[in-house]
């Protein structure tokens, strides 16, 4: 669907975005994340056909991106999308209807079926007085109005309180089965995680990490061992439970912990590996300098006595490697 080559831009001698390159396939919610000022926004407008790329080629199915026709293909989501506040919601979507010629009929039902699953109210209410979540959901019922098979959508989550945000994850879904394809980016990686089939990762312009979430916690992750025992070792921390844990990312480590536990008198109750979240890979990526900046980008991830252990997404990873004592 989406093939871009070599895509590079630069605003006065600045280099926003450095050769990208990658695919994008029909049907696919691909995800495009990065720091502020990784180039992201840049890389959805280049894709939209909204600036012109410096050099390399962005294709849309068979358009050229900027082509015009390609803009009958697409719905366009910006990071800020500033609405006419003296027009109501359905007057709004009526607007740009008209400026896609959908004909009457079918843009109404578009629009309600949106707006219903959107589940927006005070449809005639002045987009003026209207909340920041509402106003977000007619900028996406906007961005189908002309029923695009890409949707490129800068940030669809933000500002939206979690409950709008799940909201427009789910959607987003939702339009994926449909056989639409989406990319986005966003900031709130576990948003990304739960959604996307692929993404890439940018920092200062450059793709450093693609494929699946599996894939890059694969190249890029660092599986780490979560050792309890009942008794105080070297760097572990007391859990709360009567227990203490030590984070390694070896065995070799892990049986140095099972042999202190041992000479204090106790012993190692579970241990557990944890995979790391795309967040953390991500962390431990975008801080890592560029290839021009210096040559450490193999160094590994350090688990940290601060890892923490004991809640819901934060340990989706982790699985029992030992249910109790081992030997
Ligand atoms: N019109 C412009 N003129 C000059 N520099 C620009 C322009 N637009 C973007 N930049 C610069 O290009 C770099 C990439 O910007 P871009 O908006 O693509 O980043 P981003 O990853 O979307 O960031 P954010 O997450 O903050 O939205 C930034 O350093 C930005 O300051």
């Amino acid at each position: 669907m989406i093939t871009v080559e070599n895509l590079r831009k630069t605003y006065e001698g600045f280099p926003a975005v450095v050769g990208s390159s990658f695919e994008v396939d029909r049907g696919e919610i691909f995800g495009v994340v990065g720091p502020n000022g990784a180039g992201k926004t840049t890389t959805l407008k280049m894709l939209a056909g909204l600036i012109e790329p410096t050099d390399g080629a962005a294709r849309v199915g068979e358009f050229d991106a900027g082509d015009p026709e390609m803009r009958r293909h697409l719905g366009f989501l910006p990071e800020e999308s500033p609405l006419y506040e003296d027009m109501t919601p359905r007057s709004y979507l009526r607007f740009f209807a008209d400026l896609y010629d959908v004909p009457y009929a079918e843009a109404t039902r578009r629009m309600e079926e949106t707006f219903d699953r959107l589940e927006l109210e005070h449809r005639e209410r002045r987009l003026g007085d209207m909340s920041k979540g509402m106003k977000r959901k007619v900028a996406i019922a906007r961005s189908l109005v002309n029923d695009p098979d890409l949707l490129i959508y800068d940030e669809p989550a933000s500002g939206l309180d979690p409950l709008t945000t799940n909201y427009v994850l789910e959607f987003t879904r939702e339009l994926a089965e449909r056989g639409k394809t989406i990319v986005f980016s966003a900031h709130n990686l576990y948003h990304v995680e739960s959604v996307c089939d692929r993404v890439v990762i940018m920092n200062r312009g450059e793709i450093i990490a693609r494929g699946t979430v599996p894939e890059i916690r694969e190249e890029h992750g660092e599986t780490t061992y979560h050792v309890f025992t009942t008794v105080s070792v070297p760097d572990s921390d007391p859990v709360g439970d009567g227990r203490h844990r030590r984070v390694v990312d070896d065995m070799d480590a892990v049986e140095s912990v099972r042999a202190a536990a041992e000479s204090a008198g106790g012993e190692v109750d579970d241990i557990r590996t944890r995979e790391p979240s795309l967040e953390e890979i991500f962390l431990d990526l975008a801080g890592r300098p560029t290839a021009e900046e210096g040559t450490d980008r193999g160094r590994s991830r350090r688990p940290s006595a601060g890892d923490d252990e004991g809640d819901g997404e934060e340990n989706a990873g982790e699985t029992a490697t030992h249910g109790g004592p081992a030997k």
